[in-house]
């Protein structure tokens, strides 16, 4: 299958020679206007951008073959993430490739700050000799705070204190053992902010994180201390800056980053502050980093579209097990299962159990979203995968229920779909033997055994002599070839289901003589052809 794909930003173009390396037509055009892209992008089946591109609901709404959104870079806030997965594609980022380049250009902000040298060069430029008015301050022996310990905050903290500087962090999410191994004393936010000179984020913008500093908060602030923001814009908050300064909290602010890019008017104004220094968004502009981050997303997507490998992707988190040989048995007999159980269980049926027993409930997860792909595909229009099932299961109210056992008495493996109590139907199970072998194995408690293909004709019926040659005969006046049959019953003379497995589909017109046969019940058709 050959792919295409569409680069919107401006990466290096290493992505290209990696793509075309992979026989991965590329097409590169950074002047679309918006209608321009909504027409465009229905070609490709990727598209690569940095941050200049809004990934926007509506857009990834005209994309019909897009499957994959790669993001040279780690922020992805330019991408609507719930939108893609809704729509099945893929979103990837690379996640350490600018790492080294962002945290150095902290460290510069850092200094630059400390020393006033942006606003001094721009004085000696134009002619200017002020030694007296920018006079800075040293950061040895300064406390640096770092809000955030992930990548990017880990590698500042190993820098800064090769300048004497002591680091202490806050971050609820990072482990213990990694500050300790890194040093790094762990503080509550207030205590971090009433104790650092110099304090720097490197968080997402979250909900948790916007304005973690502003004019409401400053009094926690230690007198006189420092900002920094390379992460994202908005994180201190960008109304308060120049107050935030005048007021006396901050001795001075290091931006790169803006909530919007680049800044409005009134955020320009702010800017123009003499103890505000700001680069525009260039943490990662750098050679290294852009040709690392071009290369490895370029892999990836061509990894993710050959489907040989899903490493860096945001969304679908248990699809990488796709690529696993041991998986993919179990995914093909969870997606029949689950096609079979829908077309067993009752109409508008809305709560169902998964149970998974033996070696393949470890992959419980990502067999889930395979039972719910099989389900749902036969009630979605949109085509439904494995990124998408949970979207769409919880879209419709789906309440699902998942059990692991580990014992599975008779088969190796064995996944239970349970769906309603009152139903005709209440239970399916089946297992796969060898690597393509699947099979019903029990429906509602009676044993059955039959291959999980083509059309099954699936009846409860009295278990009294001469059912069998009824339905057969009424299907053979027809001319419908059976093909396997299965019979299960609990006690002799009780009740029956059998299962049989017929040539070719059939019609309800082909199935009325059968229904109306007696000691004939609860009939179901069930069709395993895709
Ligand atoms: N300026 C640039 O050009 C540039 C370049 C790369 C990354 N970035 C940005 O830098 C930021 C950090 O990137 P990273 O690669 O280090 O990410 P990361 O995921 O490795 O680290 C983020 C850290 O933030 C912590 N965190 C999340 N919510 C928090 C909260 N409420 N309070 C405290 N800590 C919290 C997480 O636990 C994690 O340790 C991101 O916003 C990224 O987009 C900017
Ligand atoms: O592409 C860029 O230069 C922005 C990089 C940075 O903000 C990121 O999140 O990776």
């Amino acid at each position: 299958m050959s792919f295409s794909i569409l680069i919107l930003d401006n990466v290096d173009p290493l992505a290209e020679k990696v793509f075309e390396e992979r026989g991965i037509k590329v097409t590169r055009n950074h002047n679309l206007s918006g209608e321009e892209l909504h027409q465009e992008i229905k070609k490709y089946d990727g598209i690569v951008v940095r941050s200049s591109t809004t990934v926007s609901a509506d857009l990834l709404k005209s994309a019909e073959n897009l499957k994959v959104v790669g993001r040279a870079g780690v922020g992805v806030d330019n991408i609507d993430i719930e939108a893609a997965t809704a729509e099945g594609i893929l979103v990837m980022n690379t996640p350490d490739g600018n790492t080294v380049s962002t945290a150095e250009h902290t460290c510069g902000m850092i200094l630059a700050l400390a020393r006033n040298i942006p606003q001094s060069v721009d004085r000696v430029k134009n002619g200017g000799w002020d030694r007296k008015k920018y006079m800075g301050t040293e950061v040895h022996s300064k406390t640096l705070g770092i809000i955030g310990l992930g990548k990017i905050g880990a590698e500042v903290a190993q820098r800064m204190r090769e300048f004497g500087m002591t680091v202490k962090a806050y971050d609820p999410f990072a482990s213990v053992e990694k500050a300790e191994s890194l040093n790094i004393e762990l503080l509550e936010l207030d205590e971090l902010l009433g104790t650092a000179d110099f304090l720097t984020v490197h968080t997402p913008l979250t909900e948790k994180t916007k304005g973690l500093v502003s004019l409401e908060n400053a009094d926690k602030l230690k007198k006189g201390m420092y900002l920094v923001n390379c992460a994202r814009g908005g994180i201190y908050k960008e109304e308060d800056l120049s107050q935030l300064i005048d007021n006396g909290y901050v001795a001075g602010i290091a931006l790169d980053v803006y909530s919007q890019e680049p800044p409005n008017e009134a955020l320009y104004k702010q800017l123009k502050h003499p103890h505000i220094i700001s680069t525009p968004h260039l943490g990662a502009s750098t050679e290294e980093a852009q040709e690392k981050v071009a290369e490895q997303i370029a892999y990836q997507m061509s990894d993710a579209l050959e489907q040989k490998n899903f490493k860096g992707s945001l969304n679908g988190k248990s699809i990488s097990l796709i690529t696993n040989k041991e998986v993919q048995p179990y995914l093909k007999l969870a997606e029949i299962l689950g096609s079979a159980a829908i077309q067993l269980a009752p109409e508008n049926a809305n709560n169902f159990s998964f149970e998974y027993s033996g070696a393949c409930a470890q992959y419980s997860d990502v067999l889930t979203d395979s039972i719910l792909k099989g389900m749902l595909s036969h009630h979605v229009s949109e085509s439904v995968n494995l990124i998408n099932a949970r979207h769409y299961a919880d879209d419709r109210g789906l309440k699902i229920r998942e059990t692991k056992v580990s014992d599975t008495k008779t088969f190796n493996d064995l996944i239970t779909v349970t769906f309603g109590e009152d139903a005709d139907y209440q239970t399916i199970s089946a297992t796969v033997f060898g690597e393509d072998d699947y099979r019903i194995v029990e429906i509602d408690g009676y044993g059955i055994e039959l291959r999980m293909e083509g059309d099954i004709v699936m009846y409860q019926n009295v278990d009294k002599p001469g059912m069998l040659a009824g339905v057969s005969g009424a299907m053979a006046k027809q001319g419908i070839n059976i093909g396997a049959l299965s019979l299960g019953r609990t006690d002799k003379g009780s009740n029956a289901i059998t299962a049989v497995s017929v040539d070719k589909e059939l019609t309800e017109e082909e199935l009325k003589p059968i229904i109306e046969l007696d000691g004939v019940n609860a009939l179901k058709y069930i069709s395993l052809n895709n």
